[in-house]
Order: C-alpha cells, then structure tokens, then sequence
C-alpha cells in the first residue's frame, strides 16, 4: 500500500498491475474502482455525467423511492434540499457505475418514511451519519445524525435522483475527492477525474467546500468559548 502511495505522488508507475483495479477506461459494472469513462472521459454520476441541469427556486420536495420493483421504501422529502454535491467517500451510497454519490441536506423535520419502513436498517450505527438502508436493494434511503453535538446535527442527507420529480438543488462542488482511491480507484486517474469535475462546474475539494468547513470551525469554536456562542 505504502508503494502504491509513493508511486502515486512520485508518478512512477507500479509494475504490480495485477494487484491494481481496472483503469477508468476499462468498461464495468459497479463501483468507483470499475467506474468507466462517458464520451472518453470519466464517468462521475449518471444523473450528471451528460451535464448538470440547475435546480428550480420555487421546488418544494418529493418523494424518495428505494430501487426494489415491489414494495419500494419511500421517503417523503417535504423542502428543497441544500449543499448537494458529488461525494467520493467510501460510505455514501453510489449507483452502479458511479464513481461518486450525489448526497444534498434537508432539515430532519421535512424526512419522514410513508411506506415500507419495516425494510429499512442502520448501515453503521456508529457512524455520524446514520445511513438508513433498504434491507433488500442496499439503496440507503436517508442519513440521519442523531448527536445533539454534531455540527450538522438537524440535517439529514438524502440522494434525490431516487425521487422522480424534477426542480431539486442541483450539485456545486465535489467532496471527499481523494476518497475514491480507497474503494479502489487508479490513483493514475486522479488528474482526468478532478478535471472532469471541474469541467462539470464542480470544484473538487478533498474533503468538504470551504462554507461548510468554516460551518464546522464556527460551531466548535461556539462549543469551546473561542467564539461567542
Ligand atoms: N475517507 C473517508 C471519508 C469519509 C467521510 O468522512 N465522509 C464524510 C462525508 S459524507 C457526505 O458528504 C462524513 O461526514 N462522514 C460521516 C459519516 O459517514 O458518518 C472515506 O472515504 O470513508
Ligand atoms: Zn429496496
Ligand atoms: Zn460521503
């Protein structure tokens, strides 16, 4: 692994190609590591890969559905979402083929489950963000945080191409970019991938925008007294 790094920020390459998942121009099925290309360059997200249509003023939500044919979970989203973006981290739920999830935030009191709750479960319940599953098509339907202290704490996360209304925010940025490497895509394809993004219209951060990191320090620094609270 260490190799895999240094050669990474080296450039050298790795002779151990067997070892390295297939490039982004391979073709595939699932996950980042086997993300192809669209048009010759790397595909990020189906929803977006054709271009990024913007979201409408005056949506006001729709309703979530998991991906199973028969008895879909749905969730209610009652508001338009914020901060969407494209994420590349290991935990977001990600389409078959998509290199990045899209995840935006909505208040928690606009999230609520209208049918087939029963199919629902925790991803990982000691994760900051709740990530509440389909037990049966895997699609996670709505990510929760339940500490008080948290500073998203009153946001949930939801993906809201499972909606089939059209008008929600659109994506405007690129988070946890450097994450993908960790489910296994080419480090080598890290400079097509950023450049795709920003094509896109979306700033590849590796981990959040500035807004919302400065929205982290701010809330830590009220919890802490070096700020007013
Ligand atoms: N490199 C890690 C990063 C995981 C991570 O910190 N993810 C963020 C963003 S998710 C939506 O933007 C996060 O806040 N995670 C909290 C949680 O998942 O509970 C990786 O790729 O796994
Ligand atoms: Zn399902
Ligand atoms: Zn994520």
């Amino acid at each position: 692994m260490l190799r895999k790094i240094i050669n990474a920020l080296t450039g050298k390459s790795d002779d151990d190609t067997a070892a390295r998942p297939p490039q982004a121009d391979s073709s595939t099925s699932k996950g980042p590591a086997s993300g192809g290309t669209v048009n010759g360059k790397p595909a990020i997200h189906p929803s977006i890969d054709n271009g990024i249509k913007p979201g409408s003023e005056n949506f006001a939500g729709g309703t979530l559905s998991c991906h199973c044919s028969s008895n879909p979970v749905k969730v209610k989203v009652g508001a338009q979402t914020a901060h969407n973006h494209a994420c590349g981290c290991s935990k977001c739920w990600k389409p078959d083929g998509a290199r990045f999830a899209l995840i935006a935030v909505v208040s928690r009191d606009a999230v609520s489950v209208v049918e087939n709750e029963d199919k629902l479960e925790v991803v990982d319940s000691s994760a900051a963000i709740q990530r509440h599953a389909c037990k049966e098509c895997g699609v996670h339907m709505f990510g929760r945080i339940e500490d008080r202290h948290h500073p998203f704490h009153g946001l949930d996360f939801v993906h809201t191409e499972l909606s089939s209304e059209s008008g929600w925010s659109e994506p405007k940025f690129a988070a946890f970019v450097s994450s993908i490497i960790e489910t296994g895509e080419n480090p080598d394809n890290m400079g097509a991938v950023r450049d795709r993004l920003r094509e896109l219209g979306l700033q590849p951060y590796d981990v959040l925008a500035p807004e919302l990191m400065d929205a982290i320090s701010t809330h830590k620094a009220k919890e802490t007294g070096a700020l007013p609270a």
